[in-house]
């Protein structure tokens, strides 16, 4: 069903995108998984190399994307607190093992750390309607677009206090949609965010919401979620 990327796409994990660096205390580099793989269509090889370029002068940068959450701190605070003999909560966007049956994403920071684009296909396994992703699927996207432009201005953990999105019009499955996040206004702990989903030609406003984060201390989990 999906066409796998080219040479180029490869090209760039072998440049050192594809694999995080390993840590000294993990036995098992985590994989970035924010870049190409057999499940990801020409388009959204095209788009991401696309947006790639537009990151080489400085100004966007990709950010890395693991499977744990715990895979996402630095080596530094994992020796600090000691966190690495447990495995870091799932991230359930990565879940899905099947190469593009689920989320395929790449999420951009703006050099002014106020703004995030995620590039995003939405798989079959995100099936709402026949034909068309649930919308719980595009919360999910933007969720995680303006949550991770939330945690680059706060620089500290965050949660969703408030998500309110306009669905404008149905996001075909497989198709290759940029959510596109900025912060507007930033009051003590709260962040308040905007987010615009559209096709990659910008012809469509899919979705467009806004979101309100708060910065919290570092969540532990209830003791009923060790599964
Ligand atoms: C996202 C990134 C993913 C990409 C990967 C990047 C790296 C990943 C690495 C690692 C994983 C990171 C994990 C991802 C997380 C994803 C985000 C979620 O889905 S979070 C889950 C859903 N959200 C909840 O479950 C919150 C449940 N609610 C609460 O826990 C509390 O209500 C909380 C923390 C939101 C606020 O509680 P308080 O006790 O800390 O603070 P108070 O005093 O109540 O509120 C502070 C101020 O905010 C206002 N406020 C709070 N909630 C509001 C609301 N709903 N509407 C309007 N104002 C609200 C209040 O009125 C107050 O304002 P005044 O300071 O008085 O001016």
């Amino acid at each position: 069903m999906w066409r796998s990327c080219g040479a180029g796409a490869r090209a760039a994990v072998a440049h050192g995108l594809g694999r995080a660096p390993p840590t000294a205390l993990c036995s098992v580099s985590p994989q970035d998984l924010a870049v190409p793989n057999t499940g990801w269509s020409a388009a959204m090889c095209e788009q991401f190399q696309r947006l790639l370029r537009r990151a080489a002068d400085g100004s966007w940068r990709r950010i890395p994307s693991y499977r744990r959450g715990l895979d996402y701190l630095p080596e530094v605070v994992q020796m600090a607190v000691g966190v690495v003999t447990r495995p870091g909560p799932r991230l359930f966007l990565r879940s899905v093992d099947e190469e593009g049956a689920g989320f395929e994403y790449a999420i951009f920071l703006h050099a002014s750390g106020h703004r995030t684009q995620c590039l995003c296909q939405l798989g079959p396994y995100l099936e709402g309607h026949h034909g068309f992703a649930h919308g719980g699927a595009i919360a999910t996207l933007i969720d995680s677009t303006v949550g991770t432009c939330a945690l680059a201005v706060a620089k500290a953990s965050v949660m969703t206090a408030k998500l309110s999105i306009s669905y404008l019009a149905p996001v075909p499955v497989g198709a290759v949609v940029v959510a596109d996040s900025r912060m507007e206004r930033h009051e003590g702990r709260k962040i308040f965010l905007s987010c615009h989903v559209r096709d990659t030609k910008r012809d469509t406003l899919y979705a467009e919401a806004t979101a309100l984060f708060i910065q919290v201390e570092d969540t532990k989990p209830p003791p009923a979620a060790s599964l």
